[in-house]
């Protein structure tokens, strides 16, 4: 049972969290002209356009031919989360008669690529980056949504305007209590222990972990903290990091079995003090301050893990939230 916003669908009802009979009317795209493709994955290919009704320009996510009730998810969702922090936004939906396919039409986003930006992350810019990617989660989490992968192919960030979008919505889910969800979702360096390990009834500290990976990543300057082979190796270098004390303590809590022929999950190794990953290039950001949000976002049990709304208020982004304080009052 999530700690936080257990109930927010059961509050809200089936007209916020029923997607399943939401009717689509799909507009024309003759507004839209593609200009390059600028990406693409299993579910769709995403192409940079532009809006020629206001010379705006978007991003067109064409989704490939996926079960209809997966679409009908990501734009229920994205219409609930209209208007939420750092959430990108959804602009339209179109389908293309001739291709018989279906667009999102989206809010674009100047993007540096994480490879370019992470090894330049100064600690304030890395303030600012976690803050509204955290500001994100907090308000989706508060909408009783999870959003099942986050990590950096799906958080936007325009350098120049400090101006940060969580895309990709199309793994989110909506969570109630007591439910069992699918564990083959994320992406392998980010998805949490509970999925290693097969638990099903995850919440919304699953995204905490990975923010957590990230956190680790940019103040480490590591492009992926921990980077399996495959699962069974994702869980090792966990284990490695983490220790197996801790590790045993959770699966007694929960409950939970490993069944794997791999000696090193089944090996007892040390947990390894965060200082151990500081370097003389990554020196400058690793404080004591952000080893202890480090600390409290990559906890193996998801119910001990900080929430998004206790990650906002820690100490680390004092200096962002005097900034937004300070903001306001003028
Ligand atoms: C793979 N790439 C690179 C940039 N970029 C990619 N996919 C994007 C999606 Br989906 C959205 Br929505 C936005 Br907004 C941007 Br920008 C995107
Ligand atoms: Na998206």
């Amino acid at each position: 049972m999530a700690r936080v916003h257990a109930d927010v669908n059961a509050r809200l009802g089936p007209g916020w969290y029923d997607y399943e009979s939401l009717r689509i009317d799909w507009n024309v795209p003759d507004n839209y002209e593609i200009i390059s493709r600028i990406g693409g994955g299993k579910y769709s290919e995403v192409f940079q356009g532009v809006d020629m009704s206001n010379e705006e320009t978007v991003v067109i996510k064409v989704l490939k031919p996926v079960a209809k009730r997966k679409i009908k998810r990501e734009i229920k969702i994205l219409r609930n989360l209209a208007g939420g922090p750092n959430v990108v936004g959804l602009l339209d939906v179109v389908h293309d008669s001739p291709s018989r396919s279906n667009s999102l039409i989206m809010e674009y986003v100047h993007n540096t690529d994480w490879k370019e930006l992470y090894p330049t992350f100064t600690e304030i810019e890395i303030k600012h980056y976690v803050f509204q990617l955290l500001s994100a989660l907090d308000f989706v989490h508060s909408r009783g949504i999870m959003h099942r992968d986050v990590k950096p192919g799906n958080v936007m960030f325009d350098r120049a305007r400090r101006k940060l979008r969580l895309i990709d919505w199309g793994l989110a889910e909506f969570y109630h209590p007591d439910t069992e969800y699918h564990i083959r979702v994320g992406s392998r360096y980010y998805k949490g222990p509970e999925l290693l390990v097969e638990y099903k009834k995850y919440d919304y500290s699953l995204d905490l972990w990975s923010v957590g990976c990230m956190l680790a990543s940019m103040i480490f300057r590591k492009e992926h903290f921990f980077r399996g082979r495959d699962n069974e190796d994702q869980l090792l270098r966990i284990l490695k990091v983490l220790g197996t004390d801790s590790f045993e303590r959770y699966l007694e809590k929960y409950g939970l079995f490993i069944r794997t022929d791999n000696p090193g999950l089944l090996e007892s190794h040390p947990k390894v003090s965060w200082t151990r990953f500081v370097t003389t290039d990554n020196k400058p950001n690793v404080t004591t301050e952000v080893i202890d949000l480090l600390d409290k976002l990559l906890r193996y049990d998801h119910g001990e893990r900080l929430t998004a709304a206790e990650a906002l208020s820690h100490a680390y982004f004092s200096i962002v939230r005097l900034g937004t304080a300070t903001k306001s009052a003028d």
